[in-house]
């Protein structure tokens, strides 16, 4: 019944962003993508149980106002190294679904960490609300798992106090349920510690979700629930992915970063990579 419930729920909130954004030309690729999700859904009610294809991240309840995280002239270089950005001018909102595209090394997860604040800008300033709930997923949250305890045992280290069913249930949101989320996390594949991840950093009910790579472990029916639960969340995403089926289903602005620079790039994936190549 939880599961009927969280679907219908669900679905109003796809209809509802079609409704918004039928006519925006910007969003027609998403809508297309939440059109299609919405006709899955029709599909998968018989088998929403399946913890396989779960991936239902939570709604946060409140709503901060804009500006949400806003790049001010801000420039970086790691100490000691060359300036690798220079004067980025850039904001990221609730409704904001980007990928951001470029070649290995160019600065791709150092621009996540001045996002998220792990990384400060050499001048210039990146103001984040104070408000604003941001979770950052990347391997190295992944590898930073404590893989001698189970995953509920590790989500009780990680928010102590909390009650455990609090916590099961979260876990279950990501397909770790049962037997799984007792089952010491050496034993886990790739992708079930990844859903792992995904619960410990969205337990505190993000607004803004930074993925570094995210389907990297994930077999396709994964990705494919990861699409369809980035689309029924109701914050801000930007990621960073070579996988052009995420990509595609998931986020309708593409952003390349270049030499010290980050900007729109206005065709789809398919477009940039063959832009690349010619
Ligand atoms: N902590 C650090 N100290 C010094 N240099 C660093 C540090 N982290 C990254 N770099 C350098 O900064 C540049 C950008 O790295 P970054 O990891 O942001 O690139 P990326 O586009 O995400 O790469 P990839 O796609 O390979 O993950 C690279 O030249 C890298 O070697």
């Amino acid at each position: 019944m939880k599961a009927f419930e969280t679907n219908e729920k669900a679905r109003g909130h796809m209809q509802a962003f079609i409704d918004k954004f039928r006519y925006n030309a910007k969003r027609a690729s998403l809508v297309q993508s939440r059109i299609k999700a919405l006709e899955r859904m029709e599909h998968v009610d018989a088998v929403v149980s399946d913890p396989d294809y779960k991936f239902e991240f939570p709604t946060p309840d409140d709503r901060p106002g804009p500006p949400i995280i806003s790049f001010s002239d801000a420039s970086f270089g790691y100490p000691g190294g060359p300036i690798l950005f220079k004067n980025l001018n850039f904001g990221i909102d609730l409704d904001s679904r980007i990928a951001m595209v470029g070649s290995n090394g160019i600065g791709k997860s150092t621009i996540l960490k001045l996002i998220s604040g792990d990384l400060q800008p050499t001048s210039g300033t990146v103001f984040r609300s104070p408000k604003v709930r941001m979770a950052v997923f990347s391997q190295h949250h992944v590898d930073g798992l404590d893989l001698t305890v189970n995953p509920l045992l590790y989500m009780m280290r990680c928010f102590p106090g909390v009650p455990e069913q609090k916590l099961r249930s979260h876990l279950g949101s990501f397909g770790v349920t049962g037997n799984l989320a007792l089952q010491s996390m050496y034993t886990l594949s790739g992708g079930q510690k990844s859903r792992v991840a995904f619960a410990k950093i969205t337990f505190k009910k993000p607004h803004i979700i930074l993925l570094d790579e995210p389907s990297n472990h994930l077999d396709l029916d994964a990705v494919e629930a990861l699409i369809q639960g980035l689309l029924i969340f109701q914050g801000g995403v930007l990621m960073v992915s070579h996988d052009e089926h995420l990509i595609t289903g998931s986020v309708d602005e593409l952003w390349a970063v270049t030499d010290g620079k980050v900007a729109p790039f206005p065709g789809t994936f398919k477009e940039y990579k063959k832009m690349l190549t010619t």
